[in-house]
């Protein structure tokens, strides 16, 4: 194994926690009545295993001694995704799901053997990647059966080929996106998939969620990348995707991309390379109102021009950056900004990867042709790139200082992308009472964009968790009819209740069908994709 994620570490996205500086604690207790006051967090209880010695004895069989681990601080590491309500659960608030074991199969071959030996002891099996779910995907669930496992597929770790003129690496799916970088860079390739969790997340996870980059507009999301996969399941195995394009009946791959661990374990995938950009420039602008934003970044995608990375925040999410940067410069800034008169600031980062200075020299000037964009220069937009793993980091911190703090993300078409941002914000705000709601589309598409949504509320000392699913729930109930349940977090159990809604009964009932077929006991991840109860055998 070339190299492993410390999954005791859990809560906290780096061993340290920062400091937030004096002027945005000063700051964010102005806009949201935060107090002084905190409630210590506490270890969460971890009860006995419930596994069966004979089921131990059958999985130790597979994986070989030592693989199969029973042990607190083992279990307590795979406890849960990294959600508010996951990092509550993991600072001893309600009672999350603990695994009863983790399971740490070497080889894809292991990993069938396992779904097979759990499928005949009546075990759960909840696939584990980096465990960056932030809509309970992970979450230990037995559903009915007797006890669950955390499948850590950590030991699939290697690059399994290249095929440098077919411009395809085939990866094992718990590599974490660095490692897998680093294995593709001396063949002079990347991926080019780089999501805010970035240094956790594996392959498979990916994979299993649709996942979508920060350079989603040069690279495209990671299904786009899918070329092929190999897929673990307790009846056999499932191997797909020989050509690049296909007539032969519906796309099956794509049904095991974005199968959440429900269907199978994805053992291997085959992605597209790319090669690696030798020159990168980021640049940041200002757009006044959002309005004229959005119609900046709809006017970038559907003249087929974007640059790699587009993002653009709204007044509310630029506010918070400037408040938290602080400092002169800041002000000089805002300074400029009303000189200029630009009465609602919204920022907008672009970035191209190139093969030299003159080819993004000529893209961006295909970019920025016609439009009307304010330059703050590379300053702002090479800040942005250093800090856009940040982002975890300043959470932990606000968990800390007692903040409710989340995301959430949805997608829909243009003419409605407006509409659903407004419906969002004031189902949030309304929830919610006093609190920060921010905005950005970071995914633009031709016909439309995601909207991510990030909320900061001093958090409810009775009931954080309470606080926290009815903002959640009436956020959900305003998307839903007019945008996605999820444009990149993915199902798991959070939005498993409003899938119906969005692919129907039919659909749902066929989830389920293909679900009777490849796991006709049901040990895959209960409570996952499909809404409770529709996912059961039978
Ligand atoms: C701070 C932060 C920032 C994030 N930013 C982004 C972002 O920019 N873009 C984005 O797309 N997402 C983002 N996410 C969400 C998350 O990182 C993605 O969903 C990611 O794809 C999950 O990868 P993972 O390896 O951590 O999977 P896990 O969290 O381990 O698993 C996710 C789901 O897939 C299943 N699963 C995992 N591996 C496999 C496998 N090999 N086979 C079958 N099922 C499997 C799990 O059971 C679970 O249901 C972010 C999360 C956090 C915490």
């Amino acid at each position: 194994m070339t190299e492993r994620i410390d999954h005791t570490l859990r809560g906290r996205w780096s061993p340290t926690t920062g400091t937030l500086p004096p002027h945005a604690l000063k700051w964010l207790r102005q806009r949201t009545g935060l107090s002084d006051v905190r409630t210590p967090a506490r270890t969460p209880d971890v009860p006995a295993s419930a596994l069966s010695g004979a089921a131990h004895a059958a999985l130790d069989a597979v994986v070989g001694p030592g693989f199969v681990r029973v042990d607190r601080d083992s279990r307590l590491g795979r406890t849960g995704g990294l959600s508010y309500l996951d990092l509550l659960g993991q600072r001893g608030e309600g009672t999350p799901a603990v695994p009863d074991a983790v399971v740490l199969p070497a080889t894809p071959e292991q990993v069938t053997d396992v779904l097979r030996t759990c499928a005949e002891h009546d075990v759960a099996v909840v696939p584990f990647g980096g465990g960056t779910s932030v809509v309970g995907g992970v979450a230990a669930l037995r559903g009915d059966k007797a006890a669950v496992i955390t499948l850590d597929l950590v030991r699939l770790d290697k690059l399994v080929s290249v095929d440098p003129v077919s411009r395809i690496a085939v990866l094992q799916a718990g590599l974490p996106a660095p490692q897998a970088e680093r294995l593709l860079a001396p063949h002079g390739l990347t991926i080019g998939h780089v999501p805010q969790s970035y240094e956790r997340a594996t392959i498979g996870g990916f994979a299993a969620t649709r996942s979508a980059g920060q350079a989603s507009s040069g690279y495209g999301r990671f299904e786009d990348m899918v070329e092929g996969v190999r897929l673990a399941t307790p009846v056999g195995e499932w191997r797909l995707g020989t050509a690049p394009a296909s007539a032969a009946g519906p796309d099956l791959k794509q049904l095991v991309v974005g199968s959440e661990g429900a269907l199978g374990v994805i053992t291997e995938v085959s992605v597209r390379v790319r090669p690696r950009p030798r020159v990168e420039r980021y640049e940041g602008f200002v757009v006044d109102g959002w309005e004229r934003g959005s119609a900046t970044v709809r006017a970038l995608a559907q003249s087929h021009l974007p640059a790699d990375v587009t993002r653009l925040s709204d007044v509310d999410e630029t506010e918070v950056s400037l408040a938290l940067a602080g400092g002169w410069k800041t002000a000089a800034l805002k300074a400029y900004l009303r000189a200029r008169g630009v009465a609602e600031p919204c920022l907008l980062i672009l970035g191209w990867h190139g093969r030299s200075e003159d080819e993004i020299r000529r893209r961006r000037k295909e970019t920025l042709r016609g439009l009307k964009l304010l330059s703050l220069g590379r300053a702002l937009g090479e800040a942005w790139r250093h800090g856009r793993f940040n982002g975890p980091r300043q959470r932990d911190t606000l968990m800390e200082l007692g903040v409710c703090v989340e995301t959430l993300e949805t997608a829909t078409h243009w003419s409605r992308v407006s509409e659903l941002r407004t419906a969002v914000r004031a189902a949030l705000s309304d929830a919610l009472g006093n609190c920060i709601v921010m905005c950005h589309i970071s995914h633009a598409y031709e016909t439309g964009a995601s909207l991510y949504f990030t909320v900061l509320a001093a958090r409810d000392a009775d009931d954080p968790i309470g606080q926290w699913q009815v903002a959640k729930a009436a956020a959900s109930e305003a998307i839903t009819g007019t945008g996605t349940i999820s444009h990149h977090h993915a199902v798991g159990t959070d939005h498993a209740p409003y899938l119906e809604a969005e692919i129907g009964g039919l659909g749902v009932a066929v989830l389920a069908s293909v679900k009777r077929t490849l796991d006709p006991t049901g040990v895959l991840n209960p409570g996952k994709l499909l809404p409770t109860g529709l996912a059961s055998p039978g």
